[in-house]
């Protein structure tokens, strides 16, 4: 982390704390150490997207943080409080939106599901899944089965459920890497224009070099695994983006290079790094 980086995060509330996480896969009498050391903080609000090679270890992050995997070492701590399991106040938008999303529901009743697990009165639930819906531009498809509609409108029904839930830290992964590159566009302005709206802290993990200079206010890059953080990179693009001013600009195409070139270093040197 730099020191303007750190500076924010004394300054701000940290909400999410990745201290020295570790982790290896155990079994058939094999040991992966996927994870080797990975320390970062998000601030409340923040909207911060890890890059790192395929098989960096994103996911196994992203599984520690949800608590669906117990970290092998270091701890995660969110609001405060040691992850042991999936924390209330988490969503998490997957990639495989064909399978998080149940085929024998309305889109209406999808979204509404993790609301009646929070307990919440049937006039709240139907007021938190109409405005969802609208803000993802889907409020006249509620009647609809998944199945019914496009790949892209499907991931947008999982970001509908996931805001419904009004999460105070929202992870996604790779939650585009399945759909055309123009509803990839769309689908990311809709990640922005949701996380200036209702400033929601977000953690986005994607493959995808530009997709995390566009969207993120940092991005963290990873090291192959055993992962550790390459570098900590502070975008500092305009905060109104789009899609293609952004992109055609000299800043971006300087950051671009920046975050590429330290991917191309974590390629070169499996293995041997050592954290930023
Ligand atoms: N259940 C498991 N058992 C053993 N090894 C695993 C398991 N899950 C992941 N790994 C290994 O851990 C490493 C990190 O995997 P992970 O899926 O977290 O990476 P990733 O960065 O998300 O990859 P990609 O970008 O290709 O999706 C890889 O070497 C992978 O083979």
């Amino acid at each position: 982390m730099s020191e303007t980086q750190t500076q924010s995060a004394t300054r701000t509330e940290v909400l999410l704390d990745v201290r020295g996480m570790r982790k290896v896969y155990e079994g058939h009498g094999r040991s992966v150490e996927a994870v080797r050391d990975l320390t970062f903080a998000v601030a409340r609000g923040d909207l911060v997207c890890v890059v790192g090679p395929s098989g960096a270890g994103k996911t196994t992050l992203l599984k520690c943080i949800a608590g669906l995997l117990a970290p092998t070492g270091g701890e995660v701590v969110l609001e405060g409080t040691a992850v042991d399991g999936p924390p209330p106040g988490m969503a998490v938008v997957f990639q495989e939106y064909g399978r998080s999303l149940f085929p024998w529901m309305t889109v209406r009743r999808n979204v509404e599901l993790p609301l009646k697990q929070k307990k919440l009165p049937k006039a709240r639930r139907s007021e938190l899944v109409h405005q969802a819906l609208e803000a993802v531009g889907l409020a006249d498809v509620h009647t609809a089965y998944p199945w019914q509609l496009s790949g892209g409108m499907q991931q947008r029904v999982a970001i509908a459920r996931a805001i419904a839930y009004e999460p105070h830290i929202l992870l996604m992964d790779e939650p585009f890497a399945a759909v055309d590159a123009q509803t990839r566009a769309d689908l990311e302005d809709l990640v922005r224009s949701l996380w200036h709206r209702l400033g929601v802290t977000t953690l986005f993990v994607t493959h995808d070099i530009d997709e995390a200079v566009y969207l993120g206010q940092r991005v963290l890059v990873l090291s192959s695994a055993p992962t550790v953080v390459l570098d900590d990179i502070a975008i500092d693009l305009p905060e109104e983006r789009d899609q293609l001013t952004t992109r055609s600009s000299t800043r971006f195409a300087e950051l671009r290079g920046q975050v590429f070139a330290q991917i191309q270093r974590a390629k070169q040197q499996r293995g041997a790094v050592e954290p930023a």
